[in-house]
């Protein structure tokens, strides 16, 4: 699909109908593993110029929510996976025998968080920034358990649209409570020597999608399986790399004051070094919002850096990565007016794509398809 729509000439690929072929193709995609997500829908506002080469986001990547492996990664290892035993549906009603329970516990405990990371409520995240063990395809829980989120896929609706000053970004098409699954950083898990290589290149053009899986806790875990301190610092062993395959989340623009955070999670994973990056947010996010993040970590766990970057600093050219985050600040930033006048744009355009989305048949639904 990708290499048939870049195969049009320009002038075709800037159709305003593209909008509604790359709803379709991102839901063709998901199909499998989000049947039920809202559509994801596609605003522009310059696609009325005639002088626009696209009025999509970049057809440059193949769309998909799962993790592809870079060369020298090996395929996940579930040989020390384990599940619980709790029947019955609900893990959290079992505390004392439920062995991800007892897990999470022993890793998030320590921090103030006792139990899951969710709240039995409303299944929102407790706390931005530990790590999540959620149940797993082992556990004997069932899907409605209050442990499984991540796994039970998008629920929010959103828009990728096109900003005055830093590209495509992402934006809420309904309000979003705070410690609401947004989505998983996808993409290709790449190890050290290829991410490295990576990066030179994107450095040549000044876009990265590059994040590095190196939280503290990792770190900490090492430490303790080495006592030899001039090995207990490791360098990152896996970054998961956005621009060759991901999902809407790829799109994400930075924000030094973000409304959303990235959190580890484990599902079908044994190994601490392999979370699934995922998104959260991290307050309440207001229909029409600019979805944002910090390419340079949560800045609630890092202040320090974040005083030297300055007040709502949204920098050009800010560097994908869990360490970094060097962006040029971007003369007068984003201001208020462009926020408020991209907030009215998403609104009223998504009324009108709303309707039209909607209303295309479904790509895994065989009574629709001809
Ligand atoms: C992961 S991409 C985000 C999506 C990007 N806007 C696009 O259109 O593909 C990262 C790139 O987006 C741009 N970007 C992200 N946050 C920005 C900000 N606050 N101000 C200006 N540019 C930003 C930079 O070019 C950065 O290298």
């Amino acid at each position: 699909m990708h290499d048939h729509i870049n195969s049009y000439n320009p002038q075709m690929r800037s159709y305003p109908q593209m909008k509604l072929v790359y709803s379709a193709m991102i839901q063709e995609n998901t199909s499998r593993d989000e049947p039920f997500a809202p559509p994801i829908i596609i605003i522009n506002q310059d696609d009325t110029d005639a002088t626009a080469t696209t009025t999509t986001p970049p057809w440059e990547f193949y769309y998909t929510n799962e993790m592809l492996l870079g060369r020298s990664v090996p395929p996940p290892s579930r040989l020390n996976l384990t599940g619980c035993d709790c029947l019955g549906g609900q893990c959290h009603l079992n505390k004392s025998q439920c062995t991800c329970y007892l897990k999470q516990e022993s890793f998030t405990a320590g921090y103030g968080v006792t139990g899951f990371m969710y709240h039995a409520v409303d299944q929102t995240l407790k706390s931005n920034g530990l790590p999540v063990f959620e149940c797993n395809s082992l556990c004997a829980c069932g899907e409605q358990c209050t442990n499984r989120v991540v796994s039970r896929g998008r629920k929010i609706p959103i828009a990728l649209q096109k900003t005055r000053r830093k590209g495509w970004g992402v934006f809420a098409r309904s309000s979003i409570p705070k410690g609401t699954f947004i989505g998983i950083y996808s993409g290709e898990l790449l190890g050290h020597e290829e991410s490295e290589e990576r990066a030179l290149k994107y450095d040549e053009f000044g876009r990265t999608y590059l994040f590095d899986i190196d939280w503290w806790y990792i770190n900490q875990q090492h430490s303790k399986n080495n006592t030899n301190t001039n090995t207990s610092r490791k360098p990152c062993k896996y970054t998961v790399d956005a621009y060759h395959a991901g999902n809407f989340t790829r799109f994400l623009n930075h924000s030094c004051d973000p409304n959303s955070a990235l959190t580890p999670v484990y599902i079908d994973m044994d190994d601490i070094e392999r979370p699934l990056l995922t998104v959260f947010s991290k307050r309440p996010i207001q229909a029409g919002e600019e979805i944002t993040f910090s390419y340079s970590g949560d800045p609630d766990f890092d202040d320090d850096e974040e005083e030297e970057r300055g007040e709502e600093g949204e920098g050009e050219g800010g560097e994908g990565d869990g360490e970094g985050g060097e962006g040029e600040k971007e003369e007068g930033g984003d201001g208020d007016g462009d926020k408020a006048s991209d907030q009215r744009t998403v609104l009223r355009e998504v009324r009108q794509l709303e309707e039209k989305v909607e209303a295309m048949p479904l790509a895994h639904n065989p009574e629709t398809m001809s």
